[in-house]
């Protein structure tokens, strides 16, 4: 029966390399089918030094010979020079170099051609406005040409997503984790659970089949169970990556907060270098939630400005006050920031009893935010003398001068520290889960691997098994609804 066990084994192994391999079912490999032609200018848009135009599909060699007549098609993969004309009036465009991609060898698996030519304004209309007259040729749209990729299996959904990500990446720690995810790291993860998870279904129905059968492997449904036992443990551990991975997408939440005229608005200048938020010496400047997107030390961070925290102030800065107050508890990390020459103020004493040391207190381990306390201004003190003490129950503080500069690097190591163990090293360890839509699917998996343990039927634990390893198929390979698709691709530019 050991044969009847492979036989089911690799039939489910077939069934899970199409269900991997192949997009969704559906509308992106009918658009790419369409037998459309598409075409754009695919370096920044502006005057530069070279522009690329590509296109793609099946008429690029006929686009090609147009706009490169009386000469042939250049040999493929290699850069050739030609004179670019308008292939009705015969107009010279520009003197180019010429690429030529037969598919499927191709970024996109159709035809390609690329145009790299002299980065003026009418050179580029010229050639786009000349492409347009070929027959067979349209403009593409944003994210076309991975689209056509995407549908031609030379990239998957997973892989798709780093790509747009890298293209969008800011920060360093954005590009390596970007560049991880497009070269398939998640997806191959994928791959090796699902094909667990097809060993285990493929024990599950031999026992359905040939359970009564003597001749069959002794102990199949046990080692089923410890399979699909031991996924369940690694996506557990996946899922608790405490969103470091969407953090490292999107930015972790910086909030400075204080009493009034601690320096949080210099702060918030000095980290973000350039002028976000007004700074005088009257307290209660800061009225509304100031938020900028900010690079601090190679990781990507929103950093918020708020009101100084104070009670019995006019009905304005009482719903700055709530505002700063809302902001703070979604904070991923707090920059408590104090004036270190008025620490014995009331409002300094009410935000350290009240703010800084019930945080200082929590362990961010399990997953609460993280704190650093600044005592700015030490300018201000006597040299040698160190600030009034704090209860000891508070974490060290830093001390900075926004005024000099003093003490600004020991706070961007920290910073640096803490925005490590907010967004994970993006070099090391297992891929991280960037967006919501893997971790969806990944819980749904969980869920799904949970009931088919729980279930004594083991028909329906098999039905079970099967949605589990699908939500593995759709995270990697696609799936799902089109509009998801949709969501995805818009995140490129046109012509990428
Ligand atoms: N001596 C000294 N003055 C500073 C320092 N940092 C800020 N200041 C001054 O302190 C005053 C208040 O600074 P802000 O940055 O407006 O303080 P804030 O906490 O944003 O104030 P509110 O928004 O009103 O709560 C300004 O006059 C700053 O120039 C510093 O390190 N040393
Ligand atoms: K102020
Ligand atoms: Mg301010």
């Amino acid at each position: 029966m050991r044969s009847g066990l492979r036989t089911l084994a690799a039939r489910a192994a077939r069934g899970l390399r199409r269900l991997c391999a192949r997009p969704a079912s559906g509308a992106p490999a009918a658009r790419a089918g369409s037998g459309a032609t598409v075409f754009a200018l695919s370096s920044g848009q502006g005057r530069c030094g070279v522009a690329v135009i590509r296109t793609s599909g099946p008429a690029s060699g006929a686009a090609l010979r147009s706009l490169t007549a009386p000469r042939a098609l250049p040999p493929a993969r290699r850069a050739s020079l030609r004179l670019l004309s308008d292939p009705r009036s015969g107009e010279p465009l520009d003197r180019a170099l010429v690429l030529w991609f037969p598919g499927p060898q191709s970024f996109t698996g159709e035809d390609c051609a690329e145009f790299h030519v002299h980065g003026g304004t009418a050179v580029v209309s010229g050639v786009l406005e000349a492409l347009g007259r070929v027959p067979g040729l349209r403009p593409a749209e944003a994210g076309e040409f991975t689209r056509q990729a995407f549908a031609h299996g030379k990239l998957s959904l997973t892989e798709v997503e780093g790509l747009a990500d890298l293209i969008h990446a800011e920060t360093e720690a954005q590009r390596r984790q970007a560049l991880r995810q497009l070269d398939g790291e998640l997806g191959h993860l994928c791959h090796g659970w699902a094909e667990t998870l097809t060993q285990a279904l493929a024990h599950v129905e031999a026992y359905i089949d040939f359970g009564e059968d003597d001749n069959l492997e002794e102990g199949v449904l046990e080692r089923a169970d410890s399979q699909v036992q031991r996924l369940q443990a690694a996506l557990s551990a996946h899922l608790q990556d405490a969103r470091r991975g969407q953090r490292l997408r999107s930015g972790a939440h910086v909030v400075v907060a204080g009493p009034p005229n601690a320096g949080k608005s210099s702060l918030v200048n000095l980290l973000s270098r350039k002028p976000v938020s007004i700074v005088s010496p009257e307290p209660g400047t800061t009225r509304d939630v100031l938020e900028t997107p900010v690079d601090l030390g190679g990781f990507p961070a929103l950093l918020s400005d708020t009101a100084g925290l104070r009670e019995g102030v006019g009905p304005v800065e009482q719903e700055g006050v709530r505002r700063a107050r809302d902001r703070l508890e979604q904070a991923d990390l707090l920059l408590a920031v104090l004036d270190a020459s008025d620490l014995a103020s009331p409002s300094s004493r009410d935000f350290l009893d009240t703010v800084v040391a019930p945080l200082g207190a929590r362990d961010p381990r399990e997953g609460g935010q993280r704190l650093l306390l600044v005592l700015n201004k030490r300018d201000l003190l006597a040299p040698g003398t160190p600030p009034a003490a704090l209860p000891a129950a508070l974490p060290a503080p830093l001390l900075l001068s926004c005024l000099t500069g003093q003490g600004l690097d020991t706070l961007l190591a920290a910073l640096r520290t803490e925005l490590a163990a907010l967004c994970g090293d993006p070099g090391a360890g297992p891929p991280l889960l960037t967006r919501a839509r893997h971790r969806h699917h990944l819980q749904a998996c969980l869920d799904a691997l949970r009931r088919a343990r729980g279930s004594s039927d083991l028909a329906l634990a098999a039905e079970a098994l099967r949605a589990a390893r699908a939500h593995l198929g759709h995270l990697a390979g696609g799936g799902g609804p089109e509009e998801l698709l949709d969501v995805i691709f818009r995140d490129f530019c046109i012509g990428k």
